[in-house]
Order: C-alpha cells, then sequence, then structure tokens
C-alpha cells in the first residue's frame, strides 16, 4: 500500500517494550528537577505565547522530520529503593501501537516520563528517541490526574463516570500543552511531519500552528469522542475544538467518532464542513494566511499482528501457556479478562455475570475458571480507587461463596505483564472476555486473536469497543449493560462447537492479520502527507510518491 516512508532505523522491527534496562546515564542524561531547569522554567511559564513568538532552542542534530506527541513517553522511568533509575514500558494500548512505527523511523518521540519533578534530557529507550517532557507534582494532579482523567476522559465515555469541571485543572491543561506545543516546535525540522496523540494534548495542534506553521501536524484520537449532546457539557468546548482545528488532518478510531466531532464543528463554529472536509477562514491573527482545509476521518488502530503471532508460537510461550492451564488444574473452560483496572472495561459486568453463572449451576468451579488480570490505572483518581474497591470486594465474596480447596472460582491479579506473559494467558484462554461499557479500539481483543495460530478460542466482544467495527462477524458481540444477554453469550462461548469457533476465529484472523499496525500508520501519515499544501513551493521531505490512501469512509454526505 502507499503511504509515508521513512529512512530505515538500525533495529530489526517488531522487538517489543519489555521491562527495560537500567538506563545509561551517560545517555540519558542526570535527572534533575524542574525547579533546576531554567529552561523550564521559561516554556512553563503562565505568559501567553504571542503569534510569533520565538521557540526555544535545539541543537541542529537534535531535529527531526518526524515528531510523535503524546502525554506519555513509552517508557516510565521508576526509581528503586537504591535510587537507581530503571525504565519500564509504559501502560496501555497507545505504547503498543506506536512503538513498532517509532522502532522503524528516524524520529523522535516527545511525552511525559511519568515520574513527578523531573526534567530529563533525550535519550534512546528500545532503539526510539525519547525527548521528555517535566511534569511537575501538583501540574500531575491538575492536567493528568484532574482534567485529563476525570474531565475528560468520562466525559468522553459516555460518562460512565461523572466529570468533574474544574477552571484550576482547565488552567494547568492549558500550560502543560503549551509546554508540548513549545518542545515539539523546538525539535521538528522545517516542513516536518508532527503527529500529535490523544485527548490529553488537544490544544497542541492549534497552539503549534502558530508557532510553526510551515508544519504537517496531525492528531489522532485514541479515545471515542462523544455525541455533540455530551460533549457540549465541557465548559471549555469551543476552545477544545479549535485546538483540534489546528491540525490538517484529525484521526479517530471510528466513522462515528469523526461524525460526532463534525457535528460538534458546525455547532460550536461558524466554520463551513463539506463530507470530511472543514474550511478554517477565521485565522484572524494570521490575515496573510490562506484559507486551509482540515480532514476529519476515522483510522482505526491496530497491533503489530505479526510479531505478536510470532510470539504466540514461540516455544517458551507455549510452553508457558501448558503451564498456566496446569496451575488452574487444567479446567475444561478457562476464561480470561485482561484490561487497566479502568471503569471503562465493564469488569464489574463481567464479574458479576460470572458470579451469576456459578450461582445458577451453568457453570461450576471444577468445570470452569474465570482469569482476570486487571493492571493498575489512574490510582490516584477517586473513581478508579472506588473501582478498585467494588472489583475486589466481589471477586472476594464470588471466591468466598463458591470457591473450593484447588479451584478459586476467579483468579484475580492486580499486576501488570510482559508482553510474553500476555500471549501465554491468551492461548491458554478459551474465552476472551472483552466486555467494555465503553472503548476507544481494545488491543486486547486484536492481540488475542493475533496469539491464535491454532484457530481456537473464542472472542466476546463488546459492540460498545472500537474494534467491534472489524471484528463483529467473528465475535460474539456482547451489551454489557445487559446481564442476562451477557451470561447467555458466556455460557455460548464456552460451549462452541469446534467447527464453528475454528470458523469464527480465522475470520477474525484474517482481519487483524491484514490490517496491522503499520498499515494504520502509513494509512494516517498518507492521507496526511498528500493532502494539498497551503505553501505548493516548499519542497516537503515526506512521501513525494505517495498514492493517498482511503481512510474510512466517515459521513453519509452531510454537508452544511
Ligand atoms: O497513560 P495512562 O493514563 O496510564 O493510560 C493508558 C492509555 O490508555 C488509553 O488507551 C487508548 O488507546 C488504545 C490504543 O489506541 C485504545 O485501544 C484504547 O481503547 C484507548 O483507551 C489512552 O487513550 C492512552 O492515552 C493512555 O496512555
Ligand atoms: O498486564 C498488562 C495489561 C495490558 N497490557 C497491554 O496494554 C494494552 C492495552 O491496550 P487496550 O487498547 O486494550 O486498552 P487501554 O489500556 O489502552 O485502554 C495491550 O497492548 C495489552 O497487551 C500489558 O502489556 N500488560
Amino acid at each position: 500500500m502507499g503511504g509515508a516512508t521513512f529512512p530505515e532505523r538500525r533495529q530489526e522491527p517488531g522487538g517489543s517494550l519489555g521491562p527495560g534496562p537500567e538506563v545509561n546515564n551517560k545517555q540519558s542524561g542526570e535527572l534533575r528537577t524542574v525547579a533546576d531547569n531554567e529552561t523550564q522554567q521559561a516554556s512553563s511559564g503562565e505568559a501567553e505565547t504571542e503569534a510569533g513568538r520565538a521557540v526555544p532552542d535545539t541543537t541542529p542534530d537534535e531535529r527531526y522530520d518526524l515528531v510523535v506527541v503524546a502525554n506519555r513517553l513509552p517508557v516510565d522511568f521508576t526509581t528503586d529503593d537504591d535510587g537507581a533509575i530503571s525504565w519500564k514500558r509504559s501502560p496501555g494500548g497507545l505504547v503498543t501501537a506506536l512503538g513498532p512505527m517509532m522502532r522503524a523511523s528516524e524520529g523522535a518521540w516527545v511525552g511525559w516520563s511519568g515520574a513527578a519533578d523531573t526534567e530529563d534530557d533525550p535519550f534512546d529507550a528500545d532503539d526510539i528517541r525519547c525527548v521528555p517532557v517535566g511534569l511537575s507534582a501538583a501540574e500531575i494532579e491538575l492536567y493528568y490526574e484532574g482534567f485529563s482523567n476525570d474531565t475528560l476522559w468520562p466525559l468522553y465515555h459516555d460518562v460512565i463516570a461523572p466529570p468533574s469541571f474544574h477552571r484550576q485543572w482547565w488552567e494547568a491543561y492549558r500550560k502543560v500543552n503549551r509546554r508540548f506545543a513549545e518542545k515539539a516546535a523546538a525539535l521538528a525540522k522545517e516542513g516536518a511531519v508532527v503527529w500529535v496523540h490523544d485527548y490529553q494534548l488537544q490544544l497542541v495542534p492549534a497552539m503549534l500552528r502558530e508557532m510553526r506553521p510551515d508544519l504537517r501536524i496531525g492528531f489522532f484520537n485514541h479515545i471515542p469522542f462523544p455525541p455533540l449532546e455530551i460533549f457540549s457539557q465541557l465548559p471549555w468546548r469551543r476552545q477544545v475544538v479549535q485546538g483540534l482545528l489546528g491540525a490538517d488532518l484529525v484521526g479517530f478510531q471510528r466513522a462515528g467518532d469523526a461524525a460526532n466531532f463534525i457535528r460538534a464543528v458546525r455547532r460550536l463554529t461558524d466554520l463551513t464542513t463539506r463530507g470530511q472536509m472543514i474550511t478554517v477562514t477565521d485565522d484572524e491573527a494570521r490575515r496573510d494566511m490562506p484559507a486551509r482545509h482540515v480532514r476529519a476521518a476515522a483510522f482505526p488502530i491496530s497491533i503489530d499482528s505479526a510479531h505478536f503471532d510470532a510470539l504466540a508460537q514461540t516455544p517458551e510461550v507455549q510452553a508457558r501457556a501448558r503451564e498456566i492451564r496446569a496451575e488452574l488444574g487444567n479446567p475444561r473452560v478457562m476464561m480470561l479478562g485482561v484490561d487497566r483496572l479502568d471503569y471503562t472495561k465493564g469488569i464489574r459486568h463481567r464479574i458479576k455475570a460470572y458470579g451469576e453463572l456459578l450461582a445458577d449451576g451453568r457453570l461450576t468451579v471444577t468445570d470452569a475458571t474465570l482469569v482476570q488480570v486487571a493492571s493498575p490505572s489512574r490510582e490516584n483518581v477517586d473513581a478508579y480507587q472506588q473501582l478498585r474497591e467494588d472489583v475486589e470486594g466481589l471477586v472476594g465474596r464470588i471466591n468466598g461463596e463458591y470457591g473450593e480447596i484447588g479451584h478459586s472460582a476467579i483468579n484475580y491479579m492486580h499486576h501488570s505483564y510482559p508482553a510474553e506473559e500476555m500471549a501465554a494467558l491468551y492461548l491458554a484462554a478459551d474465552v476472551m472476555l472483552v466486555t467494555s461499557l465503553r472503548d476507544g479500539m481494545n488491543l486486547v481483543a486484536k492481540e488475542y486473536v493475533a496469539a491464535r495460530s491454532d484457530d481456537q478460542g473464542v472472542l466476546v466482544l463488546s459492540e460498545f469497543t472500537g474494534a467491534a467495527d472489524e471484528l463483529g462477524r467473528g465475535a460474539l458481540l456482547c451489551n454489557p449493560h445487559d446481564i442476562d444477554g451477557l451470561k447467555d453469550i458466556m455460557v455460548r462461548a464456552a460451549t462452541m462447537e469446534p467447527r464453528e469457533s475454528r470458523k469464527r476465529m480465522r475470520r477474525l484472523r484474517r482481519a487483524v492479520l491484514e490490517n496491522d499496525v503499520a498499515r494504520w500508520s502509513q494509512t494516517f501519515l498518507g492521507v496526511l502527507t498528500a493532502l494539498p499544501s497551503r505553501f505548493p513551493d516548499r519542497e516537503r521531505s515526506y512521501d513525494a510518491d505517495a498514492r493517498e490512501p482511503e481512510p474510512h469512509d466517515v459521513l453519509d454526505g452531510e454537508d452544511s
């Protein structure tokens, strides 16, 4: 397929970001506190950046053709009891998705290291150039835990939990977004591509465009974009839309998300839209600039399917899968759930349904078991603390009620595991339960499929995941709010004839192996770089030969 091409990097494609070695200080530099860092103080000041303001300096060899900007770096720093600094892979699907592309390109990844009050020098981790953005402890509380994960996250996930609106959080969000924009502006070569990711950084595209109008800016939202009626609750809804419209291309997981965004643009601005295109003409500050077009479309994200497929076929992973089953007492049916411990994932609904199946006698602990991995997430946010209490209380009650010696009803782990262990769990599981109440994509569903080269296993998949659009024909789709319906589907999965499950799994595997993450990033970057330039004379350093790949259809001719 067509799309952006990148200079080859020294590393072979496909390595996974496992727990990392200790950081080489020569490479990473000493950790410094934010307060110690004058540059940081300057760039994090309260003052609004004016159009045309000078951008922080970087040395010429620290400029890139491709700059990825995401809240998190692909690795998190941790400091052990002896003060030694090491890193491990950051949680969540964003890193799973972007890691392979970044390892294959000569780009830089701008993000937060996961630690408070540090400002680090750029470093290489797993062959990705990482450029840290420092956050103070207060900013983590206000920008990350507050506005990102207690305002935007619940709002964008169908208000499953009530969002909180605080002006102080919004101010921190703006300030931190500006810091990310400044860092990206300083790192990008003339005419470079900057790809901004996710809800934590929605103001970055417009800020960056103001600082660097020469850049080609893409934005991808990994989580759903809510319907107008919900989005409108946000007191700063216009500023968010304006922030996103700084991009040339705004990508979403599902066509419905892109349609929601375009509807918000139509209602909250005076701009004209036509299908996927929005014409931006209100550049008051820069009247010399011609009108520009912003395209909004769906680009469903994926995984490094071939890599996961190969990983699951290694003798070590296969042996570990057998070991897991043996340790569980070789049940007839092993069901599996793997999620960040997040209220969007429908963990409570799943466990409730499982408990009722045991109570009804439709499943027994000698016959079946549920393994639930709930990896720690956002532990300082109240809703996540409450969720942990609820889930662990429920698991304890069900185990107390139905467990027998040698047969737990539910094997619950509040840990995060490396990819090898995930692959072994997927291989061991007869039924994979993905019951999210709302989920941008859900890469776990795709990983399960990629791991099953034996064509066995059944995927139960919530219709409220992005993955349901592509995997709906092979998975058993469920509505997790309908507990009785969910119970029936779980029993159907546990008792499915091998002939039917093989047929379904083959269908699923075709979808996942064909549409991998390389294709996703090439399609997005291909569309981004093929959009007509506002600077036709300027030679682009990207992909002059690319034919324009097609994003997924968004709107059915809805114009205004
Ligand atoms: O960084 P955290 O606050 O620890 O959260 C982890 C990540 O969670 C979210 O993942 C989303 O992206 C996945 C890949 O596109 C998608 O499959 C999933 O449905 C989304 O929930 C979040 O969007 C990331 O920014 C976080 O880093
Ligand atoms: O213990 C764990 C739990 C999850 N994951 C990975 O985290 C990602 C979760 O992505 P998903 O899109 O399903 O959800 P998110 O957490 O991003 O909302 C997947 O690649 C999982 O393999 C992991 O490596 N170890």
